[in-house]
């Protein structure tokens, strides 16, 4: 297999505002194979599975286990990683993430490492995106838990590793240093692993792998040069008679294609999208926020998106003991949370959203009485509207959720840009950046909903 750097059409460089990056080094032709890494170099369950056994038939959950074998080689300071099979790629990994809100907010918990600019930035988050974090935060700590309990178990895991400070007591303790060691490792799984084959089923939670050099990819929203090459099913499966079995390609060597009709010229960077998510999750789980200038979300030149969870709750709060019938409702319905607002033209409430604010208009006397038989047509189609009075009235809600929206979003505008224009010494050196990414959270609270607010008063159709 040719895998060695005369074979490869792309290096790591870095890119400005986002680290490092993957750039061709030369013309790369359509459809070209960018690099292949054998399935050896990848480091998931499986090539993991000797070394961390199950504990009570129960083996650790892939990003449990990945980020554990991080955090017992991660590399000190400044120096290398000493894990013998995968230390050369560890040492590549990024050495922290100050930047990342996850790291605030655990150092928040802990009291400890505290950034007070990042608690400044912490407490400027728009509430949906507080809320994201708020749940990854709990995942992370679920992680950790679980990986403290396997090792605390299973103490001779610790003998494993190439570092000179790590024994068990630290794990049943779980002090301070080194839950923030596993922090960096829990950040390395979240934002660097990507879908690869393991599982027959299409879609396991085994199938995730951390790979070497495709994980200096970055993310772009609109364009992915770079194409994984996932065996078809076809391919995994040799089954023409008999029972379903499937070949060693399942788990095999991962190939990367260019995904360009064009010949991509050298020192091009090559992006990959990490998929179609909004902001405030490209935030919260990778760190960053797409760029776009004003009027790109109005024109829908890129997605503008915003969650309304919060304001919406507060419409329900507001109705009094009913809340709770009609939270049942749309609980047993399937439609409680997940509200948003879109601005791609013309500018829209999710269809989500239009209905839990159908339901908020419905009479109280019927909610309480369980005759709601007219919303529910309504969301089975069979009816279009409920009445033109009942369609004004959640419409004149929704113009309300804007307003909010908008009065929220400019004075937390104006308080970041006040920080901008008073200069401090001493600032962390990714502390404009993130800034600039928090702000621009809000600006796409401010354009999303100005753009709804123009739609409901222009009497557009949702
Ligand atoms: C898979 S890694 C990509 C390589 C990474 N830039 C590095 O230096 O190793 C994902 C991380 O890269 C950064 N990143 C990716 N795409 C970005 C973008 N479009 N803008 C800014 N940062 C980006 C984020 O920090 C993200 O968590």
């Amino acid at each position: 297999m040719k895998v060695g750097e005369e074979y490869m059409l792309v290096e790591c460089r870095d890119a400005p505002n986002a680290g490092k990056g993957l750039f061709a080094t030369h013309s790369i032709p359509p459809n070209a194979t960018l690099f292949i890494i054998p399935a050896t170099a990848m480091m998931n369950s499986r090539t993991l599975s000797a070394t961390y056994p199950p504990l009570q038939g129960q083996y650790l959950s892939p990003t449990q286990v990945i980020s554990l074998h991080l955090l017992l080689h991660k590399p000190h300071d400044g120096g290398e990683s000493h894990d013998s099979r995968f230390g050369s790629y560890i040492s590549t990994l990024p050495r922290d993430f100050d930047s990342h809100p996850l790291t605030w907010s655990v150092n928040k918990h802990l009291q400890t490492n505290s950034n007070p600019k990042a608690q400044e930035l912490l407490g400027h988050l728009p509430p949906s995106v507080s809320s994201s974090l708020q749940a990854l935060t709990a995942r992370f700590w679920e992680d950790w838990d679980a990986v403290r309990k396997y090792v605390t178990a299973l103490p001779m895991i610790c003998d494993s590793s190439s570092r000179q400070d790590i024994d068990v007591d630290r794990f049943r303790l779980g002090d301070s240093a080194l839950t923030t060691d596993y922090v960096w490792a829990w950040l390395n799984v979240n934002t660097r692993c990507i879908y690869y084959r393991l599982d027959p089923s299409v879609s396991s939670p085994l199938n995730m792998t951390l790979c070497p050099i495709l994980d200096f990819a970055n993310h772009a929203p609109t364009a992915t040069h770079i194409k994984p090459v996932l065996p078809l099913d076809s391919e995994l499966w040799a089954a023409p008679t008999g029972p379903r079995k499937h070949t060693k390609r399942l788990g095999g060597d991962y190939a990367f294609t260019s995904n360009c009709e064009t010949t991509i010229p050298p020192d091009t960077e090559l992006f990959l999208r990490y998929g179609s998510h909004p902001n405030r999750k490209l935030f919260v789980e990778y760190g960053f926020t797409n760029t776009w200038h004003e009027g790109d979300l109005q024109r829908g030149r890129c997605d503008g998106e915003v969650d309304v969870q919060d304001i919406v709750e507060e419409h329900f709060k507001a109705k009094g003991p009913i809340a709770d019938t009609m939270r049942r409702i749309l609980d047993e319905e399937g439609y409680w949370g997940d509200w948003t607002m879109h601005a791609s033209p013309p500018a829209h409430p999710s269809y989500r959203l239009i209905t839990a604010l159908r339901l908020l208009h419905c009479k109280d006397d019927d909610v309480q009485h369980d005759r709601v038989g007219h919303w529910k047509a309504v969301v089975l189609g069979e009816q279009a509207i409920i009445s033109q009075e009942h369609e004004q009235a959640w419409r004149n809600t929704l113009l309300k959720i804007c307003e909010t929206l908008i009065e929220r979003a400019n004075s937390n505008i104006v308080g970041l840009n006040e920080r901008t224009l008073r200069p401090e010494h001493g600032l962390p050196d990714w502390y404009e950046w993130m800034l600039g990414n928090v702000r621009r959270l809000w600006l796409e609270e401010l354009e999303v909903a100005s753009c709804v607010a123009q739609s409901v008063q222009s009497g557009v159709e949702f």
